[in-house]
């Protein structure tokens, strides 16, 4: 496996992202960083419209059109890109790594499969792609990675089409084309999101054993601190765009968030051990792109908030390796003992 000089699989550094909106460039993403060992799993996780899809698209290099990079580096297996680049030879290069290096699985398998293509012949096309396979091996490694994806009656269903399937059935026939190029990296945008509570189990369960099978890194996104705790080794919060915390230790983050964002998901996020409990919900909203402002962009929402926070760039203040908190008044600082507006506010 090649990995970069730092024994890491995936380096984002500094992700910055313009959208154009009706003539007004709005940033939609700021200084984004993390990075990935091989075999780790992160969680990326925020609520809707942090910017979770648009850092898997940078990555990827399937980013909307009114989308412009404007600062930005990656190494994905030991290469290195400039994410500013937009000429040929550079796209050339990011497209080069889907289907090799990185796969990407989606929200929505009807996004991803085709309707009129049966489902094994999806899987064999994405199969072929690899070098020197005849049609034969190719059909029986596609057989093999139904079976590895937990499609029991793999010989049967090979034939079908994506709607005589259920919706956990084709996500497994999604995420076998997806790993048939033995991808190195799996970027995984909300998989399962759109499936019933038991098939999603079903399928983080998957994600697990591919990860044992494939030695593969995940960059899981999510909204769901649960399906983080479930899943991943590391994580990295982002908030309207930019990353509030983050650490390579999940379990320190669970067991004592310093970004009063993260702490705020942690305590909505259900704890099946505790039925009867009342989940917090965060007061307010995120703002809007275009109401995005300087300072923390989480201050409108924080009961910690002070004048500071609204101002100038929040340094990251975790004084620890692979911490990041961008938060001038951390949770659980001395001066910070009680929340200002209190704790039921
Ligand atoms: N092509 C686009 N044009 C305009 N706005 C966009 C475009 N793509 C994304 N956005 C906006 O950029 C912000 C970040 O979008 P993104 O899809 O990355 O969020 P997300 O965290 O993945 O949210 P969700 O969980 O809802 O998918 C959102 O406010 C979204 O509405």
């Amino acid at each position: 496996m090649t990995v970069d000089s730092t024994g890491e699989l995936l380096i984002v550094e500094g992700l910055s992202l313009e959208l154009d909106i009706g003539g007004m460039q709005l940033n939609a993403l700021r200084d984004v960083s993390f990075s990935l060992r091989p075999g780790e799993a992160r969680g990326l996780v925020g609520e809707s419209g942090s910017g979770k899809s648009l850092t898997l698209r940078a990555i990827l290099g399937l980013l909307p059109p009114n989308a412009r990079i404007t600062s930005g580096r990656m190494v994905v297996a030991g290469q290195e890109f400039d994410l500013t680049r937009t000429d040929r030879e550079h796209r050339r290069r990011i497209a080069r790594l889907r289907g090799s290096s990185v796969a990407m699985i989606f929200q929505e398998p009807a996004v991803a499969l085709n309707p009129v293509v049966p489902v094994g012949k999806q899987i064999i096309d994405a199969v072929a792609r690899r070098d020197g396979l005849t049609k034969r091996a190719a059909r029986d490694y596609a057989l093999h990675l139904m079976d590895l994806v937990g499609i029991h009656d793999a010989s049967t269903k090979i034939d079908a089409y994506p709607f005589e399937l259920s919706g956990g059935l084709k996500q497994r026939v999604m995420i076998a084309a997806a790993v048939a190029g033995e991808p190195q990296l799996i970027l995984c945008d909300e998989p399962t999101t759109a499936l019933d509570v038991t098939v999603q189990k079903q399928i983080l369960s998957l994600f697990t054993h591919l990860r044992d099978e494939l030695h593969a890194s995940l960059l899981y996104v999510t909204h769901d601190l649960a399906v983080v705790a479930q899943l991943c080794d590391s994580v990295t919060v982002l908030y309207s765009g930019e990353v509030m915390e983050s650490s390579d230790d999940l379990r320190a983050v669970f067991d004592g968030a310093q970004h009063p964002y993260t702490e705020a998901l942690l305590r909505s996020t259900p704890d099946v051990d505790r039925i009867e409990q009342r989940l917090y919900s965060i007061p307010g909203s995120a703002a809007s792109l275009s109401e995005r402002a300087g300072g923390c962009q989480f201050a409108r929402r924080c009961e910690y908030a002070r004048d500071d926070c609204r101002t100038g760039a929040i340094p990251d203040t975790s004084g620890t390796p692979g911490r990041v908190v961008r938060c001038l008044h951390k949770v659980g600082a001395p001066a910070d003992g009680v929340p200002v507006g209190g704790i039921d506010g």
